[in-house]
């Protein structure tokens, strides 16, 4: 695939099929970088007065899109080789209006961060995205960033092909987040980047940081103190922001698909290397550790400004838990995982509060009762809570799976067929490929077999 434009996708679904391997997965890899971080860095990049060289970029389709994104609105982005970007800033309120309309394909991250840039800037734009990311809610953004002055034009509920003029002169906002939602708190503070004075986050519960560690990074003055669960940021506006090399460390929302592969498949023992292990994203390698995971972290250390580490997942036993509420930000985009995790325990999991996972790239709550419906586990839905009541023993399997062009769902249903009697299938892998380009490759080298192939 061509690296230069935004991705297109042909018509043909792809769909897979992973079965039991003769053997564990066992080995050292390293998985693609974090998602999260890798589309600041490329905005960041843009905002920036200077070259941004950043290394270990992710290569998905989501930040593909960003790239695009970035360079439609003025910045000259360019591929150095596998992974390392440099970008050419216009610095902060110096982005140019784009020529024609912003197409986000699947990803949430990208349209709701963009709005924040763009209402900042004197300058008229028009975002659109693919099937699933037309469907998702975008008022949580449009309504706090409108409040600064930006005006937006959506269709019905908010949804994308949205509309936006941004404002030369934005006002600072002081905002309460009704969501825990790092990427409605990182548009307002992109949004508060343009605006003359200090902008105000308050946050109930703390999602990740990636955004305030970036600010930072790259000169902002930005303040964060505790509140109770959550936190309250402060951003003064109108820095000048200077470009800087940033190291993309491996994803740990991708590195949990194949960890979670080796605690489920007998005779596996397997390291994933230089995983990001920010705080407020390893809720999930919290979780397993409590299920009675064998799962050991060695060689910390901080890269680029990030905590990472090497950990090595062993094939063993696990209990249910109770996973809480205030939990949930840290590990948002891993339930369907560890949902998968939970039926191969013994005893009873309970996942607590999962009401935003009904608005991701698919309703990730009613998709993965699915998944697992189809290959013999009952779930069940209680309010926002999730519950797996299961004997230890592996599930039946033999499922086909709809994947909702959502690629969690496909890399978790993928991840029961390898432990799972029978095998399963997915309707659709493509969209794997918007987060972890390589996926299947990569399970398959750590087996020693085609476990994972087209169905
Ligand atoms: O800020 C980010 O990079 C992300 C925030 C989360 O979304 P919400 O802000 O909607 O919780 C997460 O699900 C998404 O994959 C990435
Ligand atoms: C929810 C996700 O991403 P986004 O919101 O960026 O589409 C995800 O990657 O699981």
């Amino acid at each position: 695939m061509s690296h230069s434009a935004a991705p297109q996708h042909d018509a043909a679904t792809q769909p897979l099929r992973a079965s039991r391997p003769g053997s564990g997965l066992t080995g050292r890899i390293r998985v693609a970088g974090d998602k999260s971080i890798s589309h600041r860095a490329l905005m960041f990049g843009a905002l920036a007065v200077g070259r941004t060289e950043i290394t270990g970029l992710l290569e998905g389709e989501d930040v593909l899109r960003t790239a695009a994104a970035m360079r439609a609105l003025g910045a000259t982005v360019d591929r150095l080789g596998e992974g390392h970007w440099q970008v050419a800033g216009r610095g902060v309120g110096g982005l140019v209006e784009p020529a024609d309309v912003l197409d986000m394909g699947n990803s949430g991250t990208a349209a709701r961060l963009i709005c924040g840039l763009i209402a900042g800037h004197p300058i008229f734009a028009v975002l659109t995205g693919d099937a699933s990311l037309r469907s998702r809610p975008m008022k949580r953004v449009m309504d706090p960033l409108a409040a600064s002055g930006a005006r937006f034009t959506g269709r019905a509920g908010g949804r994308l092909p949205l509309a936006i003029e941004g404002t030369a002169e934005p006002l600072p906002l002081d905002y309460r987040l009704p969501v825990a939602s790092a990427q409605v708190k990182s548009a307002v503070l992109l949004a508060g980047l343009c605006a003359r004075g200090t902008t105000r986050v308050e946050e109930p519960e703390a999602s990740r940081d990636h955004t305030e560690n970036m600010l930072r990074h790259f000169g902002a003055t930005v303040r964060v103190e505790a509140q109770g669960h959550g936190r309250v940021i402060e951003l003064e506006g109108q820095p000048e922001l200077v470009a800087a090399p940033v190291h993309v460390p491996a994803d740990p929302s991708s590195a949990a698909f194949p960890l979670v592969a080796a605690l489920l498949v007998p005779g596996s023992s397997l390291t994933v290397e230089g995983v990001g292990l920010n705080p407020l994203r390893t809720g999930l390698f919290t979780t397993l550790r409590e299920m009675g995971a064998n799962l050991v972290v060695t060689n910390e250390r901080l890269e680029g400004g990030e905590p990472v580490g090497d950990i090595t997942a062993t094939h063993g036993p696990l209990r249910g838990v109770d996973v809480p509420a205030e939990r949930a930000p840290s590990m948002i985009d891993e339930y369907p995982i560890l949902a998968v995790a939970a039926a191969f325990a013994s005893g009873t999991t309970r996942m607590r509060g999962l009401k935003e996972l009904r608005v991701k790239e698919s309703d990730r709550l009613a998709a993965t009762v699915a998944l697992l419906a189809a290959n013999g586990v009952a779930a069940e839905v209680e309010g926002d809570d999730l519950i797996l009541q299961r004997n230890g023993r592996p599930p039946a399997g033999g499922g086909h799976v709809t994947t909702h062009m959502d690629h969690r769902i496909a890399m978790s249903a993928l991840v029961l067929g390898l432990g799972a009697e029978q095998a399963v299938t997915v309707d659709d892998g493509r969209f794997i490929d918007t987060s972890f380009p390589g996926f299947a490759a990569l399970m398959n080298g750590a087996t020693g077999a085609e476990a994972i192939r087209p169905a």
